[in-house]
């Protein structure tokens, strides 16, 4: 398969400003479908930043069908397009997507809350003709924090939430949260 649109990628940890970014980066085209994953019902049918930008999007468990009508697709939260919340593979269909002259631009975590690679991005990672790498400020001292902390262990690899869970951390403050 030949590709031909480009993948772009925001990356880093929670409070980054991938979402921002994300936001930004869709406002600047004509012809743009947002897309939300089905597993993340916060905030509506909307990508919203914690900076207040907000875009409409459509809430997605597989490839929609129109898709093909779109230039440019822009997904956010990449690690939750993986099973039982999707069906399909987000990597292939993103590549589908490009191949049919589509640009794709995604955000995500690079890292789960343990700094264990989210696989999905790590493959998409591996595509991406362009990664942009955000850092947010360390909750605890305000250092360039690269790593999500989660303040107490609830055993889901996969839950939403923002501040009451999940907190930024630089290299000194990170650590796994204790058990329950
Ligand atoms: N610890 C933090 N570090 C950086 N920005 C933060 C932090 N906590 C809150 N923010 C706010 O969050 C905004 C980025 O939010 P958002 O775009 O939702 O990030 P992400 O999608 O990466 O989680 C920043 O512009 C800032 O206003
Ligand atoms: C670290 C980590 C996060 N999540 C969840 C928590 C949030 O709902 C999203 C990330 O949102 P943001 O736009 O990047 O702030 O992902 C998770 O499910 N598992 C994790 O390990």
């Amino acid at each position: 398969m030949t590709v031909r649109g480009r993948l772009v990628l925001y990356v880093g940890p929670m409070f980054a400003g991938k979402s921002a970014h994300l936001i930004a980066a869709a406002k600047r085209q004509a012809d743009v479908l947002a897309l939300k994953p089905g597993f993340d019902t916060r905030d509506g049918s909307e990508l919203v930043s914690r900076d207040g930008s907000h875009l409409a999007a459509v809430f997605a468990n597989a490839w929609p069908e129109d898709a093909d009508r779109y230039s440019h697709i822009v997904l956010d939260e990449g690690q939750f397009w993986v099973a039982p919340h999707y069906r399909g593979d987000i990597v292939e269909d993103i590549r589908a997507a490009r191949a049919r002259g589509a640009d794709v631009t995604v955000g995500g975590l690079d890292t789960d809350y343990r700094r264990v690679p989210f696989d999905v991005m790590t493959r998409l990672l591996d595509e991406a003709d362009e990664v942009i790498v955000l850092t947010a400020r360390c909750h605890v001292c305000g250092a360039p924090a690269a790593w999500t902390a989660k303040t107490h262990e609830t055993g889901h690899l996969l839950e939403t939430g923002d501040q009451e869970l999940y907190e930024a951390r630089c290299d000194a403050h990170w650590s796994l949260p204790d058990r329950p």
